[in-house]
Order: structure tokens, then C-alpha cells, then sequence
């Protein structure tokens, strides 16, 4: 179930509040300029489908989107658990870090755990299969995949070079909750 833990930076025991209900999640995060949606997919998708097959299940709201907001590539990461630089991955993803670009991704399947760190307060968002999430430009964030990884994400870049980050140099990651198995 997707979820999102609100921390006070200073108590990363104890959330301030935990939300599982999807239009509480999406308005606590439009509060803060964070869209969280949910997709639904035109066609089933078929356990071993291209990137393009991925794709054209969501070619409406995907097209919707970068219109909206000029997104002008897009792909498909797929991570799980055989995948010979997980362990490395995972340690890049989880250094605190910022984007130039707002970092959008669609969960086609699978898990993640995005957590955002604004001002004195971090929202850990649990994304599940058919969430959206997009993480304003300039925003303080990491991610966490679990020990175990599986995920396939769409995701949409307004940077022709792709994934680029920023990292902060902040030990902040390691205080907080990560993605359980
Ligand atoms: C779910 S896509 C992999 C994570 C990623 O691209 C990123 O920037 C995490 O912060
Ligand atoms: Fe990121
Ligand atoms: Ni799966």
C-alpha cells in the first residue's frame, strides 16, 4: 500500500503523521509543489514487454504531461534483484541529492521509497504500482530501492542529458527509515 511518513528532521523515530489514503498523500504533497497521481493503463501490459509496449500503455497521460509541463524525453528503468550493481545503485540513490529538473517517474510495477527533505520536515513517500510522483527541481531527496530491488519506472526528463544529480554532501539518508523487504 503506498503511504506517506511525515518527520519533524529532528525525530526520525517517530513520523509526525502517516497517511495510506491516496487524496491525503496528494494534497500533504501539493502543499509542498510535490504531484503525486495515479495512472491506469490503456492495455495489459505483458510480463517481459519492450520499453515501447511500456510506453503506449500510458501514451495519453504521458503525452498530457510533458505537454503540460515540456517534458521532452522519456524511458523505462527496470531494477531487480539479479542486477549485478544493485548494491551500488542503491548507495547512489540514497545520498541526499538535488535534481536541475523536476525528477517525475510512474511506477509500472514494483516499489520505491522516495523521501524529500524540505525545510525542517521529510515525507517519505512509499510508491506503489500505478503511482506518479513528481519531485519539484531543486528539491533535497533520496531513494530507496531495498536490499531486494523491484521496480519498473517510467520516467520523464526536460534534460536531454538525462539523470543528472547534485549531491549535498548531508548525512541526513542514514537517520531515516529505509525501503523494507
Ligand atoms: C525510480 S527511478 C531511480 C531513482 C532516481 O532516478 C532518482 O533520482 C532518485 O532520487
Ligand atoms: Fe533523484
Ligand atoms: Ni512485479
Amino acid at each position: 500500500m503506498s503511504s506517506l511518513s511525515v518527520y519533524h528532521v529532528s525525530s526520525p523515530e517517530i513520523p509526525n503523521k502517516v497517511l495510506t489514503h491516496f487524496e491525503d498523500i496528494a494534497s500533504t504533497l501539493a502543499e509542498q509543489g510535490v504531484r503525486f497521481d495515479r495512472w491506469q493503463a490503456a492495455t495489459k501490459i505483458q510480463p517481459g514487454a519492450s520499453q515501447e509496449e511500456v510506453i503506449s500503455a500510458y501514451q495519453e497521460q504521458i503525452d498530457k504531461l510533458m505537454t503540460e509541463r515540456g517534458y521532452i524525453t522519456v524511458d523505462v528503468i527496470s531494477l531487480n534483484s539479479d542486477h549485478p550493481q544493485k548494491a551500488e545503485l542503491r548507495a547512489k540513490f540514497l545520498e541526499e541529492h538535488r535534481h536541475g529538473e523536476d525528477e517525475v517517474r510512474f511506477f509500472v510495477a514494483g516499489r520505491g521509497l522516495f523521501t524529500l527533505h524540505i525545510d525542517d520536515y521529510v515525507y517519505a513517500v512509499l510508491c506503489e504500482k500505478n503511482d506518479l510522483i513528481s519531485v519539484p527541481a531543486g528539491t533535497k531527496h533520496w531513494f530507496d530501492m531495498g536490499e531486494h530491488p523491484h521496480f519498473v519506472a517510467i520516467r520523464l526528463f526536460n534534460n536531454p542529458e538525462g539523470w543528472v544529480a547534485n549531491f549535498t554532501g548531508e548525512d541526513i539518508a542514514g537517520r531515516f527509515p529505509r525501503l523494507e523487504d
